[in-house]
């Protein structure tokens, strides 16, 4: 069999077949960060995904919180579920005693593939001040990239700056993201997930470096005004689509506001 197969059928369940747009609401950031404002326990978790499973074409969940929530996806109408296979602990602000940070492999993409889940998700970081944690960053996910072919599963890779805290006006730096994001697709991701890089011109040129769909991270929420323009602006410089987490999951009406996002991917 072709595992090509494989992930043209999973691609499809996350992208519009006529558009190929994507509307994504990440939610595994309690995984990273804790019981922040709506992830506080699964009850709230719960409420949230009922809210958006009809409207968004996925879901970043982490595995232990899939468990719980599995029976939310049950049904051909519903959102995909992408799995975040690795922890990384970068962004985390608290009891971190070191300045950069480290990831960890969580699960094979076999386990994954058992769980059901259409694609997966890791991150890799780039630019620390050790080379060799680098090098074992891209062995890490080098093995996610062979697994995704083995398997015929789509892998998002979402490249990041390394040294973001010691050094934040480069997070951002459009030398560095053009960089990284160039190299993640040719290391063989899939899909690439990135922050916005501050700028409508730096987002379009970077993307015009790349030729596999890149979908645009959310970050802190803003409010709803900020998220639809947001939205907008990088659907027409050359998104595939948005992962947003915060910005749906924390407003006050989750469903009103991807229904509203809804309708920009798939304008
Ligand atoms: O992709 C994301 C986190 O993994 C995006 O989440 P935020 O929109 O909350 O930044």
């Amino acid at each position: 069999m072709d595992s090509r197969s494989g992930k043209a059928i999973r691609l499809k369940r996350i992208f519009g077949p006529e558009d190929n747009k994507a509307l994504i609401m990440a939610y595994s950031h309690s995984i990273i960060y804790g019981a922040i404002k709506g992830m506080k326990n699964i009850a709230e978790i719960k409420e949230n995904l009922s809210q958006v499973v009809d409207e968004v074409d996925a879901v970043i969940l982490n595995p232990g919180t899939f468990k719980f929530v599995e029976e939310l996806f049950y049904g051909k109408d519903k959102a995909a579920v992408i799995l975040q296979v690795d922890y990384q602990n970068y962004s985390r602000k608290e009891i971190l005693p070191y300045y950069e940070g480290s990831t960890q492999s969580l699960f094979s993409l076999a386990d994954a593939l058992k769980a059901g889940v259409d694609a997966v998700m890791s991150y890799l970081y780039f630019g620390s001040a050790d080379p060799e944690i680098e090098a074992a960053e891209i062995k890490r996910n080098q093995e996610y990239i062979r697994q995704s072919r083995e398997y015929g599963i789509p892998l998002i890779i979402e490249p990041r700056f390394a040294r973001e805290k010691v050094e934040p006006e480069k997070k951002a730096e459009l030398e560095i993201m053009k960089l990284y994001t160039r190299i993640t697709q040719d290391l063989g991701a899939d899909i690439i997930k990135m922050i916005y890089p501050g700028s409508t011109a730096k987002l379009s040129e970077i993307i015009s470096c790349l030729d596999i769909p890149v979908l645009i991270a959310g970050g802190e929420n803003k409010g709803k005004k900020q998220t639809i323009a947001n939205a907008e602006a990088y659907l027409s410089n050359g998104a595939s689509g948005i992962i947003f987490g915060r910005s749906i999951f924390q407003s006050e009406n989750p469903k009103k506001l991807s229904s509203k996002l809804k309708s920009i991917v798939h304008s």
